[in-house]
């Protein structure tokens, strides 16, 4: 297969954990069958630079005439880079943003899972782990407060800065069928995560899941509210099967999630609109703290790639091999710095590599 993608690199180790899900899809290219052509687009700071704008009218252009969009991870440390000084709508986020609604990207799906092997990555007590578990965090991702209206004026002689968080129930009910589909492919539970003791726009939230949850009989639903969930997910993350929330909340519980499966470097992520068209990228940042340290964990990236590879185009066969070598290689002992065991664990059988020598590992294993 001919399978066109265009590729976002993007800033820190964006372009450090790319080159390694490149480098296992060359493998799978070869061993399959398969011809990958890559077309770079330019984003974030690293378009700034280029451009003046995180995301020009091109790139986007770019992005629309590729199959899939393979992404690193674009910004800067947002407390000294000179991007944060620039105007919201010029800073690195915005190029982001702005391709995810350009390209109607609304259901980002986040799949949690603890490898057996990872247990001793887990922050979280062994009787709290059980036999691990695995969940998927279904977040909206073209609405909520951060599409919303926002402004910064001074009233009556105060600052005052506003962003406002808008659903319509258009918007709630295409995500929650997309929920409630996954769950049927999944144990068919969906945990709905609101904060409907508060907000009007989790009110309706609310409502919409409702009525969505009627055409799915065989799907057990339950609503929770954010700050419980936050909770829950330390507390008992095996309960949880279809998370199904809106944007931040999504944004910030499934990096909560990410922890308790090892590390933000685990957790993948697949942006999805109605057709086979996605946008694959690892959950995390930049990572600026460790950028050309060689030392990112590249695995969430090439499973944005295994992701890419089902979800766009169809490549059941390819994307089980890429996750198995995965699984390998995390069962060979081979770790990353921020999935080695935590302080009291054992470290026999287990080998610290760098960023590149996990991508060769898994690359040698597809
Ligand atoms: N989709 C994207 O491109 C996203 C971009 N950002 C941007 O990234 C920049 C940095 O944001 P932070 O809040 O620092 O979040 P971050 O996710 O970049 O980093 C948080 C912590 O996780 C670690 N980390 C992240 N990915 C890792 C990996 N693959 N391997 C090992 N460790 C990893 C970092 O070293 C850091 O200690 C900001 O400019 C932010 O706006 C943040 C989230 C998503
Ligand atoms: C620009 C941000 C909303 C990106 C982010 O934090 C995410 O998608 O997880
Ligand atoms: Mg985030």
């Amino acid at each position: 297969m001919d399978c066109k993608i265009g590729v976002i690199s993007g800033d820190g180790i964006g372009p450090e954990i790319v080159t390694e899900a490149k480098k296992v899809l060359e493998q799978i290219g070869n061993k399959y069958g398969h011809k990958f052509q890559y077309t770079e687009i330019l984003m974030g700071g690293c378009s700034i630079d280029a451009t003046g704008v995180p995301l020009t009218d091109e790139a986007i252009e770019a992005a629309k005439a590729s199959d899939a969009v393979l992404m690193g991870s674009i910004g800067g440390n947002t407390s000294t880079s000179p991007w944060y000084k620039l105007a919201p709508e010029l800073r690195p986020e915005a190029g982001l943003l702005k391709l995810r609604k350009s390209l109607n990207l609304f259901a980002n799906l986040r799949p949690a899972y603890l490898y057996k092997e990872l247990k001793a990555a887990c922050p979280l007590r062994d009787d709290i782990i059980g036999d691990g578990f695995d969940m998927m965090i279904m977040r909206e991702l073209t609405g909520g407060l951060y599409f919303g209206e926002r402004r910064t004026e001074e009233i009556d002689g105060v600052m005052t800065a506003m962003d406002s968080l808008t659903y319509n129930e258009n918007e709630i009910r295409r995500i929650a069928k997309r929920g409630f589909d996954i769950a049927m492919k999944r144990r068919k539970k969906v945990t709905s995560v609101d904060k409907a003791n508060v907000l009007d726009s989790s009110r309706l939230w609310r409502k919409i899941v409702e009525e969505v949850a009627k055409d799915y009989p065989e799907v057990s639903y339950e609503h929770m509210l954010v700050d419980n969930c936050a909770m829950q997910l330390v507390k008992d993350p095996k309960q949880f099967d279809v998370i199904l929330t809106e944007n931040m909340f999504g944004d910030i519980l499934s990096d909560e999630a990410s922890m308790v499966t090892g590390s933000i470097g685990m957790l993948s992520s697949a942006s999805l609109n109605d057709t086979k068209f996605g946008l694959y990228e690892p959950s995390g940042g930049s990572a600026p703290d460790i950028a050309g340290k060689g030392i990112a964990n590249p695995i969430a990236t090439i499973l944005s790639a295994a992701m890419m590879l089902r979800y766009t185009f169809d490549l059941d066969k390819e994307a089980d091999a890429i996750e198995q070598a995965v699984k390998q290689v995390l069962k060979e002992g081979y770790r990353t710095i921020d999935i080695m065991p935590q302080a009291g664990e054992s470290k026999e059988g287990i080998t610290q590599v760098k960023t590149a020598e996990m991508g060769d590992l898994i690359a040698a294993r597809v």
